[in-house]
């Protein structure tokens, strides 16, 4: 089963709490929360205060996405806040298998991301150890950006290793899925679709999540 990911970067963040809401009754399951710092990308956004905020708001699962340098130094600080899943950049990461074993420490399940430029090959080894693989659709820094399509060979490929080394981590795949994206993604095997502009720039949030996950069948 499909699972979406709003992404709150695309909400209106003077209602955050009424945003997330929305789409928990419209049928999310996870909070897809990106966290950037102004240096690994050209935007800053969120802190672990903020995520301190939302955990009690909310049931379900907060997907921190970190775009951060340094990740080690912040991984206790957003698990101490209530992160379910933290997802580290492979890029911003010299000893991830290091950086994966601070977030398990911490309690927290583990996620690699890596940019649209990064081969698959470059996580290959730390497979075995994390929860979850989010593959970069887009640059990261902004919502609401073109997919880029050269990715989708990298689900397969990534879903091929996931069969071959009998492993049940979650393909993640976040920029530009939307209605017309969308069944790339999860034909090629992703489990779980971040959407920010495609959730939160409809009214009907409900709607739009039920407009992607139709797409997908
Ligand atoms: O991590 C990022 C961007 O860096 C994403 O999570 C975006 O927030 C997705 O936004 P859309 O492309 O779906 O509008
Ligand atoms: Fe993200």
């Amino acid at each position: 089963m499909t699972k979406i990911a709003p992404s709150i970067l695309s909400a209106d963040f003077a209602k955050l709490g009424q945003e997330i809401e929305d789409v928990e009754k419209g049928g999310a399951e996870y909070i897809h929360v990106d966290v950037m710092d102004g240096h690994f990308v050209p935007n800053i956004t969120i802190g672990p205060l903020i995520v301190e905020a939302i955990k009690p708001i909310t049931d379900l699962p907060l997907d921190v996405h970190l775009m951060i340098e340094d990740p080690d130094s912040y991984i206790p600080s957003f698990a101490e806040a209530g992160a379910s899943i933290l997802t580290v950049h492979q890029e911003a990461s010299v000893h991830l298998h290091r950086t994966i074993q601070l977030i398990k420490d911490a309690g927290v399940k583990a996620g690699v991301a890596i940019n649209p430029a990064t081969p698959a090959e470059f996580i290959k080894e730390v497979l075995p150890d994390i929860d979850l693989v989010l593959i970069m659709t887009v640059n990261p820094g902004f919502g609401g950006q073109s997919f880029i399509s050269s990715s989708v060979e990298k689900m397969k490929k990534v879903d091929r290793w996931r069969k071959e080394l009998g492993l049940n981590f979650e393909i993640e795949v976040d920029g530009g899925v939307n209605t017309s994206t969308a069944k790339l993604c999860t034909d090629a095997g992703a489990d779980v679709l971040v959407a920010g502009s495609a959730v939160y720039n409809k009214e009907d949030r409900k709607q739009a999540i039920q407009e992607i996950l139709d797409t997908t069948k």
